[in-house]
């Protein structure tokens, strides 16, 4: 179905990652190409996503650095933190990634016209109409790049939670907080907030915390969590409510079977619900469009089209791969798809990601499970960061790099890291993946010393050696 009378090729509709890249790549292809936003650039990665919550993983890393320099010589009186600073810092912060990403400027070089009329609703097929001035914008193709938001749980009392987004807001650090959901948001609030001074307990329905990573990654920083004082109850069966309690709210849940089942309550200062991260469809009027969506997302083909051939769906609202390279890489191929007709379809084979919690941890390719379904031959190598010279120079020996290779030990398949630096490793070895580098290459490669990444030339002969766990044989160097 196209558009002929239509004054815009491709009208992108959200200006987070995803739309942002959309844009310019349509732009640079020299499509005409609007871009509406509702609310400012940068999306949730740069306003409440990503770049506070490495501003607040850096404040509670610096405490632990704190509490640490006695051991160095360096007498520190611990200080409480004053959180409405670390509100500030954080916030000067988002200013000063914008103003470094300048991508108002990029989108104006580029031709683009950046619309900030409010949100944007589908008045047909090729239509969207602007909530703030009732402007009407035709374009052949539309980008959908709206994101998702946080989702409050359907029971009694769920408005009495906190969302993610809402943190920067809480008048103090908290002294007994509740974090609902392990996922990666809710690990990182964990480490924040229990470095920040506050009792805090973690509340999980999946088996174990991150539950998407390597088992042995989600035990380890579940371990760490628990030897740091935090409270993690996996496997509950559910939240029943929330409701007031004097200066608290007052949560009950449902224990999982293997904690006895019962139903437990008990009163926290604030209760943080970081649940799940369902699309912002609300009033978009896909149904206008004739777009077809689910309650999470809108399901794309491997083209990135949505049902509706000349709307596509990219980044956080395809609910594929909820990160910021991913949003990335899907927005320039359907920017391309869109201007030069369906010939992207690439998929992502390497996408690395990683946490900032306390070890962080990381991981790229397939988890071993995954692995040993598709080749129960693969072979396993795991170095204790313990066994690296540089971790135990900085005393961070906590983690580990985890290789997964094929049963020929040629190809990897996945790795996965825990501890100091744990992303940056796996995004050395997610280089040398994307390079078509084998085991044996990897293996020779000169690692300056002494680095965390040493441990990957480790962890690579470990693969190549007969004993496949021993770490005994393991040298630096
Ligand atoms: C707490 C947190 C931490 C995170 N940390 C990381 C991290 O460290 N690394 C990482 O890779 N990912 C991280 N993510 C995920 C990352 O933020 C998302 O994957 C990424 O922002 C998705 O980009 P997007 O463009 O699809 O959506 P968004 O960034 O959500 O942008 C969507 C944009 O669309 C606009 N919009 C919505 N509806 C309309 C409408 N109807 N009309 C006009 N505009 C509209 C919104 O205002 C918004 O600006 C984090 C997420 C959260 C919540
Ligand atoms: N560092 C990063 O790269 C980073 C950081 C934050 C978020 N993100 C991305 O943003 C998206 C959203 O992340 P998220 O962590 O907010 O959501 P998520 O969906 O990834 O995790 C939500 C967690 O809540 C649990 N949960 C759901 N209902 C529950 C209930 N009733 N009681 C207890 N637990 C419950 C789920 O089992 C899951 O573990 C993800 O795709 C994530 O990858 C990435």
């Amino acid at each position: 179905m196209d558009d002929d009378s239509a004054e815009l090729d491709v009208l992108v509709v959200g200006g987070g990652p995803a739309g942002t890249a959309a844009a310019l790549r349509a732009a640079g292809l020299g499509a005409r190409v609007a871009l509406v936003e509702a609310r400012r650039t940068g999306g949730t990665c740069v306003n409440t996503g990503c770049v506070p919550t490495r501003v607040l993983a850096r404040t509670a890393r610096l405490v632990r650095e704190v509490r640490q320099a006695g051991d160095y010589g360096i007498a520190v009186t611990e200080q409480p933190v004053d959180w409405a600073r670390t509100v500030a810092r954080v916030r000067e912060t988002v200013e000063r990634v914008q103003a470094a990403k300048a991508e108002q400027e990029a989108l104006a070089a580029a031709g683009v016209d950046l619309v900030l009329e409010g949100r944007a609703r589908f008045t047909g097929p090729h239509e969207v109409e602007l909530e703030a001035t009732g402007r009407r914008l035709r374009a052949r193709s539309v980008v959908l790049a709206v994101g998702g938001h946080s989702r409050r749980l359907p029971v009694p009392g769920a408005e009495l939670a906190v969302l993610p987004e809402e943190v920067l807001d809480l008048p103090a650090v908290p002294r007994r907080l509740a974090v609902v959901g392990a996922g990666n948001t809710g690990a990182q609030l964990v480490t924040v907030f229990d470095a920040l001074g506050s009792e805090v307990t973690l509340l999980e329905v999946a088996p174990r915390i991150l539950a998407q990573t390597d088992a042995d990654v989600s035990a380890a920083v579940q371990q760490a969590f628990v030897e740091q004082g935090v409270r993690v109850r996996t496997g509950v069966s559910g939240i029943t409510s929330l409701e007031r309690d004097g200066e608290g709210v007052r949560l009950t849940w449902t224990e999982g079977a293997h904690d006895g089942g019962g139903e437990r309550s008990e009163v926290f200062d604030v209760v943080i619900t970081s649940t799940g991260w369902p699309a912002s469809l609300e009033g978009l009027g896909l149904e206008a469009a004739g777009v077809e969506h689910t309650a999470r997302g809108v399901p794309v083909d491997e083209h990135l089209r949505t049902n509706v051939q000349h709307v596509y769906a990219v980044g956080d609202v395809n609910q594929e791969s909820m990160l910021v390279q991913a949003a990335h890489r899907e927005a320039e191929d359907a920017a391309v798809n869109a201007v030069l007709g369906p010939r992207r379809s690439r998929r992502h084979e390497l996408l690395p990601a990683g946490g900032f919690t306390d070890p962080d941890y990381a991981d790229v390719g397939l988890t071993e499970a995954q692995a040993r379904e598709r080749d129960p031959g693969c072979v396993v190598a795991l170095v204790p960061f313990a066994a690296m010279e540089r971790p135990v120079i900085d005393d961070r020996t906590r983690g580990f790099l985890k290789l997964v290779a094929d049963s020929r030990r040629e190809q990897l398949l996945g790795a996965h890291a825990v501890g100091e630096s744990a992303v940056e490793v796996v995004q050395a070895v997610t280089t040398a993946m994307a390079a078509g580098v084998d085991v044996a290459t990897l293996a020779r490669v000169e690692y300056a010393y002494p680095t965390y990444t040493a441990v990957v030339g480790a962890a690579a002969r470990q693969l190549l050696a007969s004993a496949p766990t021993g770490y005994e044989h393991v040298t630096q160097g």
